[in-house]
């Protein structure tokens, strides 16, 4: 048994019934020698149920209207909704209020905001950032970057074989001269889920600050700012049953009260002169010009939907479907899994076949339905480590069940033997 309702649960995404391969080009076409779709690779987006699509389809057809409360009643009932959902967002992860909460289009750019807003201005030379070997681009080139223009020195914690951070070497490169520790939460490639809390305490106790990517772990596990008490924190609404063109911006609103804002023009300004001009308050300060008002209706509606599932509850079939995969995977003598063990995993497992290059095994899976990430995963570097140029990558969602993780397997099982 499985701690959801996965049927009902499917039962909110059509795009689940696609059949995919043979001459089917779109639903309801000539529909023979198709396989069902297996979709594995929700690290990279998730699919969308019913409830948010009809919500943007709902925005779209009764009350679409540009925010900041124009004196008309669309403009109110949008600005309502559109401000709302920064209040959902900011409950859902435990922000003291929706001035904490900045609105991007992805959790890249909220990474490059506060380099730009933050970073650029705080950094200098003989300041180090401290990343990890394990950092998606989206902060590793960001920091990396950032460190280039400013003079600073660019650091990264080594990752141990089984796909761990070493924290002695964190408390090793974290020191009195670091102004920024940038860490993953959940690694999109090993799965390897980081004591975020304990570097935190390592950054504040250097008078550091740290910014948490949370991109794989707010969809995916109940997550609480409290707990590990970041200064800043990202993530993407495309990756947890939302659309895409949304990110949020975690901050402590005493730091983006300090910072200045980076993206100039309406939305973001209280008062213009030829002089000077007068910033909005928080959030609006940062988000300047048309906002992603219908992604962030949508993003409250994808909230919505995974509370009403229960992120424990995801986290609890996740974990399970990660087990499962990851003892599958691990019957093959010639498969080598990357990351920590199955129980102490979140949901994907990135892994390469002897002799079967991750992008052939990746279209001999398609062949059989079955939708895996095959490439870098945007952690070149981590690959480096690795040993390995790409990996093929199977990662779970609320809608995935075991029989899926079967099929993965038995495709797997047969570009073994094309291969062998
Ligand atoms: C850990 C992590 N950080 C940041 C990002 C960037 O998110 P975006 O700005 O919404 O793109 C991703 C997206 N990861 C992936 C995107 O496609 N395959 C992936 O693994 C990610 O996995």
């Amino acid at each position: 048994p499985y701690p959801l309702d996965v049927e009902a649960i499917r039962a909110d995404f059509p795009i689940l019934d696609r059949k995919v391969g043979g001459d089917a080009t779109v639903p309801g076409e000539d529909e023979d020698d198709t396989t069902p779709l297996v979709y594995l690779d929700n690290a990279a987006t998730s699919q969308t149920p019913d409830q948010v699509v009809d919500t943007i389809a709902d925005y779209y057809r009764s009350y679409n209207s540009n925010v900041h409360r124009g004196i008309h009643q669309l403009s109110q009932e949008a600005s309502v909704a559109y401000e709302e959902a920064h209040d959902r967002v900011a409950e859902f992860v435990g922000a003291a209020g929706r001035e904490e909460i900045v609105f991007t289009k992805n959790a890249t750019e909220a990474e490059n905001l506060v380099a730009y807003a933050w970073g650029l201005n705080e950094i200098g030379p003989g300041d180090n950032v401290v990343l990890t070997q394990m950092e998606h681009h989206a902060s590793l080139v960001t920091w990396q970057q950032t460190a280039r223009k400013t003079g600073a020195e660019a650091r990264f914690i080594r990752v141990t074989d089984d796909g761990r951070l070493d924290m002695d070497h964190a408390r090793e490169l974290i020191d009195e001269d670091t102004a920024m520790v940038s860490a993953v939460h959940v690694s999109n490639t090993l799965g390897t889920v980081n004591p975020v809390a304990e570097l935190a305490d390592l950054a504040h106790d250097h008078d550091a600050l740290i910014f948490v990517d949370g991109a794989q772990s707010v969809p995916h596990m109940p997550v609480d700012v409290r707990e590990f008490d970041p200064d800043f924190f990202a993530f993407s609404g495309h990756k947890m049953c939302g659309p895409t063109g949304i990110g949020v911006l975690y901050g402590k609103e005493r730091l983006l009260e300090e910072m200045e804002p980076y993206l100039y023009g309406g939305s973001m300004i209280r008062k213009v002169t030829f002089e000077e001009t007068q910033w909005e308050d928080l959030p609006w300060k940062f988000e300047a010009g048309t906002p992603v008002i219908e992604q962030g209706i949508a993003l409250h509606a994808a909230i919505d939907y995974l509370e009403d599932v229960g992120m424990e509850r995801v986290h609890e079939h996740e974990s399970l479907l990660a087990r499962y995969a990851y003892d599958r995977l691990s019957e093959f003598d010639d498969i080598e899994i990357y990351g920590p063990p199955g129980d102490e995993r979140a949901g994907l497992v990135s892994f390469n076949v002897d002799g079967v290059h991750a992008h052939d095994l990746s279209s001999i899976l398609n062949e059989h339905g079955v939708a895996i990430r095959a490439g870098d995963h945007c952690t070149q570097p981590l690959h480096d480590v690795l040993g390995a140029a790409a990996s093929a990558r199977a990662s779970f969602y609320v809608y995935n069940t075991r029989e899926e993780i079967d099929a993965l397997v038995e495709g797997v099982d047969d570009a073994r033997q094309l291969f062998a």
